[in-house]
């Protein structure tokens, strides 16, 4: 076949699977596929005058870039049309066939059916191009790259149902020009006003200026109705006007342009920094976390232009990874037009505007959490996970990044992470020098752990921390305020510090009246735990098992292990609470086998109720059942 026949071939499955999606679930909101048609012309522009800085021949005469927009009430088509880079057949193949977008497969598996939260799981993937057929029920793309010559220019037309058209053809002007076939109802779209308010609405912000053709009465000029274009945005970069000209609404549509992301961003920071560096940044907070947000290899970091001119999408190396959610542009005027990534890592104006980036990201996310709880849960809801990374990634800034934590306590009554560790020292008792936590996998189990039995009595505030990271993110915080943290399933508690010497004084003695208890105890549990202890940490139940200060606590050795690895033993202690009938009874049973089936069922329950896995069950259960057996007797 040679390349000037027309060839027809398939969308990759996916592509006819969003296709369908898209078009049924967001025709609601059927008048954003002008503003993506547009973005994706303003980014073509860029990409031309990137690339034209080392081969200024790819302007072919014409650096005037822009992006007109045309319509024919007759034909019922409306054309958008710029002077960008232009695809090759390549290109388009690539681009208009298929979705080269991270975890496509994971997003439509997650899609309901349910047409409301499809659409906005749609908002978030993002469908670009695809949102013509919305409103088209026939789309043509022409375009040439520039640098082609003009008999390599490609034709690309599809009904979007599954299948597109290619050939090539002739075209004296680089770039692309897709021309939409509306529908039959969509009409209202091949409307001069109605375009105009759509840019106005959507495009304004846009760097290039927007051609729309506009009315000339016939009383102009020689006499003729004539339309002749006329630019309707302003046509200058956002963020290098004055933050006084710049509305809310202008703000949130140039994130929608930058991050691809349907929904409004939560936050942004616009700043102009002049002196030793000479940059703008325009950062955003997103409403929603992306699906590839645990995918280290997503696509991330911001918009590099240096001097107004793009360089490069997802520069990453201007924020931390623990930021990884954070979009936004970054026009630098102190680095070179010929910048590449491997430049970039090697330079040092990079590492300071990336301290100060992190900074202004950091107090963004603190003046937010201060000045607007409910938006800050929000947040926190998104990405908190991912920002308790931040110890680790981040030394210098850690104190500022825990400050941001938030988390479910003892003295909340549900699961929702609210409480700051701000809050927390705040409510401080008058002796307590560490802030006191436990980990698990859920709230619920938690919450319920034997182990907080002392603090709930004694009002004594404990964080209740289920996120996998959690325990990784303290063993690299250590400390806050110059409080350390404290893990209350390890060593024994210090009395010194969480009561007064009465209540010392009384858990000396009971400890010393039930010494031959707990050395009975030992004796049978010999070889399966390392020490018994009397405790001061139960109230109600009749065991506990507590690890050493310094070995890894349950919640993680358990997580350890399901993931296959190797777990160090740990000193287990199983402390016993005389103050339990079970226990105080106990010491009276002189049958010395049933005294021990007695000490192995107590053990078990100790690792059920901080929610382990029974080392034993079955002899568990046995002995359980003989116990229960000799009481039916
Ligand atoms: N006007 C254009 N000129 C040149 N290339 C284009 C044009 N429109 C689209 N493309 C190419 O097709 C690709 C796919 O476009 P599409 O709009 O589907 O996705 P996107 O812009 O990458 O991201 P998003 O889907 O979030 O908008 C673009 O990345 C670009 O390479």
């Amino acid at each position: 076949m040679t390349a000037t026949q027309k060839e027809t071939m398939g969308f990759k499955t996916e592509v006819k699977q969003l296709l369908h999606l898209m078009i049924h679930s967001l025709y609601s909101n059927k008048e954003i596929f002008l503003r993506e048609l547009v973005s994706n012309a303003s980014d073509a522009c860029d990409k031309l005058r990137f690339e034209a800085v080392s081969n200024s021949a790819l302007y072919e005469g014409d650096s005037e870039l822009a992006v007109h927009i045309d319509f024919d009430k007759e034909k019922n088509t409306v054309t958008i049309q710029d002077n960008g880079i232009g695809m090759s057949r390549d290109d388009v193949v690539n681009h208009l066939g298929t979705i080269a977008k991270s975890g496509t497969s994971e997003f439509l598996g997650k899609l309901s059916g349910d047409e409301k939260k499809d659409s906005q799981l749609i908002g978030q993937f993002g469908v670009g191009f695809y949102a013509s057929f919305i409103v088209a029920k026939d789309v043509v793309v022409e375009t040439r790259r520039a640098g082609l010559a003009a008999n390599e220019a490609v034709r690309w037309q599809s009904q979007g149902e599954g299948e597109f058209s290619l050939e090539n053809i002739e075209q004296a002007e680089r770039g692309t020009k897709i021309t939409l076939h509306l529908k039959d109802d969509e009409s209202e779209f091949a409307d001069s006003f109605r375009l105009r308010n759509l840019i106005k609405k959507y495009s304004d912000h846009i760097a290039i200026p927007i051609f729309l053709p506009q009315e000339v009465s016939s009383d102009d000029a020689d006499g003729e109705n004539k339309q002749i274009p006329e630019a309707v945005n302003d046509a200058q970069a956002l963020w290098t006007k004055p933050k006084s000209d710049i509305s809310d609404e202008d703000y949130k549509e140039f994130y929608k342009h930058v991050s691809h992301d349907w929904q409004e961003p939560l936050a942004w920071s616009h700043n102009k920094v002049e002196g030793k560096l000479d940059y703008t940044s325009l950062l955003y907070i997103p409403s929603q976390a992306p699906m590839d947000l645990w995918n280290r290899d997503a696509a991330r970091g911001l918009k590099l232009y240096t001097q107004r001119v793009y360089i490069m999408d997802e520069a990453e190396q201007f924020l931390p990874l623990y930021l990884r959610f954070v979009k936004g542009i970054l026009d630098s005027n102190d680095l070179s037009l010929n910048v590449s990534r491997e430049i970039l890592q090697q330079d040092k104006n990079v590492d300071s505007i990336r301290s100060a980036l992190t900074k202004r990201v950091l107090d963004m996310l603190t003046k937010m959490a201060k000045k607007d709880e409910e938006k800050y849960a929000k947040f926190w809801a998104q990405f908190g996970e991912v920002l308790k990374e931040g110890p680790a990634e981040d030394f210098a800034n850690k104190e500022k990044i825990a400050s941001l934590f938030r988390f479910a306590s003892t003295q909340g009554n549900s699961d929702s992470a609210t409480v700051s560790l701000t809050d927390y020292i705040s409510r401080m008792k008058e002796n307590q020098k560490k802030i006191y936590y436990v980990t698990g996998e859920n709230y619920n189990a938690v919450f319920n752990s034997p182990h907080l039995e002392f603090f709930k009595k004694n009002n004594i505030e404990v964080l209740l921390l289920t996120q996998r990271v959690d325990e990784w993110m303290i063993s690299h915080l250590a400390n806050f305020e110059e409080k350390t943290f404290q893990d209350i399933t390890k060593g024994e508690l210090d009395l010194d510090e969480l009561t007064g010497e009465e209540e010392k004084a009384a858990a000396e003695t009971l400890a010393e009246d039930n010494k031959s208890l707990v050395e009975r105890i030992a004796t049978a549990l010999k070889g399966e735990v390392s020490k018994v202890r009397v405790t001061a940490r139960l109230t109600e139940s009749p065991a506990c098992l507590v690890v050493g200060q310094n070995d890894m606590n349950d919640s993680l050795r358990q997580m350890l292990a399901a993931a296959g690895q190797e777990v160090p033993e740990a000193e287990s202690t199983l402390e016993v609470n005389p103050n339990h009938p079970l226990i105080a009874t106990m010491d009276k049973e002189q049958d010395e086998e049933r005294f021990n089936d007695l000490a192995h069922v107590i053990y078990g329950q100790a690792q059920l109720a901080q929610g382990s896995q029974l080392q034993k069950p079955a002899e568990y259960v046995a002995k359980l059942n003989k116990l229960l057996h000799d009481l039916m007797k």
